[in-house]
């Protein structure tokens, strides 16, 4: 039989305990917005800020593009029930490494974290956006089965989020309680309906376009500098690298199809902060994000200034 102050000390231990997974975990950035419009870096920069977890929900969905290009189902009236079983038995990762300088000249000098996406232990983030997963993955992405299948996997990374937190928290992160940062187009409205933060980033279609295309240009400059003798040097063909034009049709196509879908449209959350940042450097807009964070944690913004 326990004393009575046996038995208050314990309670008092699991309720701090409690208290503190509850605050390691209690606060959720949901960032949504069309193609390109800067949600991924954002969320990634945000997140090793902060010291939060990072989640980046679109690489699921890609995830399940490949497997269904992979497996030859294109038709998601047929092949809409394997693709979900095959797509909810697969193990989907996504590893965080986090970055202590900066990747290219648009992106300053802000950390933002690499990331990695594994498919039953296959590392796919480069075949996970080809512009043949482009072309598929809002029409993937548009099936009830499949975003029933994905809203598993997207649970359960949250729920192990702490493991994935960028591990070198910013000087200032350490005085914070943990959290997770996801990006997407439903997270808001759907996945994190209660999110403490929710952000709708946004930037004119042209900017977009650039942006992308400047993308795609400097990973090209990446692999025409590898030595020849690297077996992974084989430059691709010029006709996989499209022009403005062709990613603004492409971009426009996809956002077509993620706001007039069915199930979990692109929508602009009523509680979100809209953030168009065309005109913004990109420490602008991450910035504003930690300083709304933070407002919202009880602490002191840090760059009121920039
Ligand atoms: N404010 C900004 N100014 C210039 N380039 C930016 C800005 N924000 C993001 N970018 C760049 O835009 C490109 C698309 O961003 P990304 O995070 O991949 O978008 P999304 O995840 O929405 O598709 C990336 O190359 C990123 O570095
Ligand atoms: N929460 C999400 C995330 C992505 N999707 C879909 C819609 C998008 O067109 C694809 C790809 O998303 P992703 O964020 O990787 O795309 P971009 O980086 O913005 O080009 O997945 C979705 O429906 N819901």
């Amino acid at each position: 039989m326990l004393s009575i102050h046996t038995r208050i000390a314990r309670r008092q231990l699991l309720r701090h305990t409690t208290h503190r997974l509850l605050s390691r975990r209690d606060f959720t950035i949901a960032i949504d917005g069309p193609a390109a419009s800067g949600k991924s870096s954002t969320a990634r920069a945000v997140a090793q800020e902060l010291g939060f977890g990072y989640i980046d929900s679109g690489s699921i969905y890609r995830c399940a593009t490949l497997l269904a290009l992979r497996q030859n189902i294109t038709d998601m009236g047929e092949g809409s029930a394997s693709l979900a079983d095959l797509i909810s038995h697969a193990k989907v990762d996504i590893k965080v490494r986090p970055s202590t300088s900066h990747q290219t000249p648009s992106l300053g000098r802000l950390a933002v974290p690499e990331v990695q996406v594994l498919l039953d232990g296959e590392d796919v983030s480069r075949e996970i956006r080809t512009p043949e997963v482009n072309r598929l993955v809002a029409k993937i992405a548009s099936d009830s089965g499949i975003r029933q299948a994905v809203l598993h996997i997207q649970r359960k990374l949250a729920a192990d989020a702490e493991s994935r937190s960028t591990t070198s928290r910013s000087a200032d992160a350490n005085d914070m309680p943990g959290g997770v940062v996801m990006d997407g187009r439903d997270i808001g409205t759907t996945i994190f309906p209660g999110a403490e933060l929710k952000i709708y980033l946004d930037a004119s279609a042209m900017a977009r376009a650039i942006r992308r295309w400047d993308e795609m240009n400097q990973m090209k400059d990446v692999t025409a500098q590898k030595p020849a003798h690297d077996p992974k040097a084989s430059v691709a063909p010029a006709a996989v690298y499209p022009s403005v034009e062709e990613i603004a049709r492409e971009l426009e196509t996809r956002d077509y199809a993620d706001i007039n879908r069915e199930n979990s449209p692109l929508r602009i959350a009523p509680d979100a902060v809209v953030i168009d940042n065309t005109n913004l450097t990109f420490a602008q807009q991450v910035y504003t994000i930690t300083d709304l964070a933070r407002e919202r944690m009880g602490l002191e913004p840090k760059h009121s200034d920039c």
